[in-house]
């Protein structure tokens, strides 16, 4: 059987008279990069929030590497493996590169408060670890130079991936990057294509929610699309974006494909 990472099944999410999401469900096999797309206000940032236990859903059940598992608090979440980056990123912009990486990794450490305060050897001896990982860590997402530089300082797609970094020290079975190409320029999306794809080489699951079609496009094994927070189409993303419904959510209208004037697939209409 294959390896499922992430199973959600029959979310709905409602806020006041606005049903955010109805009866959305996804399976995400391990290593697979796995994206979710959809209009503007579709529910894609409402779902990332549901899972990562943000919003708390009104039907759903969840199920994460085998285990039933109830997204609640979001320190519960990352332990039990979903790590997030934000459509607006959320870093501490006062602390160094590697001290923001340090604080992703204390989800997995042990000594707690009391080692903190007395500063036991086993307590410094997790800490020289700690920073020692966090610092691979910048350098794996190609930032290790600027890990003393304070969070703030750093241009917007090394903060970017700075948090994708964070994302990463705690070890997620599932990493989901919400919006991460958001603001960044061509050059920047190249290399942030080029990180993607080398953290699912290495083994890790992704979610993504990115608006660049083209991108989602060119990385995903699976796609998922959100219309009104209904589910539209899953499939590869060559079938989706032939898909009469998702071509008619991007465009707001249907194309009926006749000849040279077919639709064109959804990635090239942007
Ligand atoms: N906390 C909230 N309270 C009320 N309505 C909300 C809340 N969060 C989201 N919504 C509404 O739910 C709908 C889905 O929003 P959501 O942010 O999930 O869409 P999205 O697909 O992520 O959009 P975008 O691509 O613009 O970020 C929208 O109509 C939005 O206004």
């Amino acid at each position: 059987m294959a390896d499922v990472v992430l199973r959600v099944a029959g979310i709905s999410k409602r806020f006041g008279g606005l049903q955010a999401l109805s009866d959305v469900g996804l399976t995400i096999q391990r290593g697979q990069v796995y994206g979710l797309i959809g209009p503007n206000g579709a529910g894609k940032t409402t779902f990332f929030n549901v899972i990562t236990g943000l919003y708390t859903p009104d039907a759903g059940s969840f199920e994460l590497a085998g285990h039933a598992y109830k997204p609640t608090a979001v320190h519960d979440v990352a332990r039990a493996g979903i790590a997030r980056t934000f459509q607006n990123i959320r870093l501490f912009a006062d602390m160094t590169a590697l001290e923001n990486v340090m604080v992703g990794r204390h989800v997995r450490t042990h000594s707690g408060l009391i080692g903190a305060i007395l500063r036991t050897r086993t307590f410094k001896e997790e800490e020289a670890a700690i920073a020692r990982r966090a610092q691979e860590l910048l350098d794996y997402v190609g930032i290790g130079r600027l890990a003393e530089y304070k969070a703030r300082t750093l241009s917007y797609g090394d903060q970017r991936r700075l948090e994708i970094a964070r994302a990463l020290a705690t070890d997620p079975q599932l990493i989901a990057l919400d919006e991460p190409a958001a603001g960044m320029n061509s050059t920047e999306k190249v290399v942030l294509r080029e990180l993607i794809d080398r953290i699912r080489k290495d083994g890790r699951t992704i979610l993504l929610i990115e608006h660049d079609v083209k991108l989602v496009m060119g990385l995903c094994d699976r796609v998922t699309v959100l219309d009104y927070g209904k589910q539209i189409a899953e499939g590869s993303p060559y079938d989706v974006q032939r898909n009469e419904k998702v071509i008619e959510a991007y465009l707001g209208h249907s194309h009926k494909p006749t000849g040279e004037t077919a639709a064109a697939p959804v990635g090239e209409q942007r």
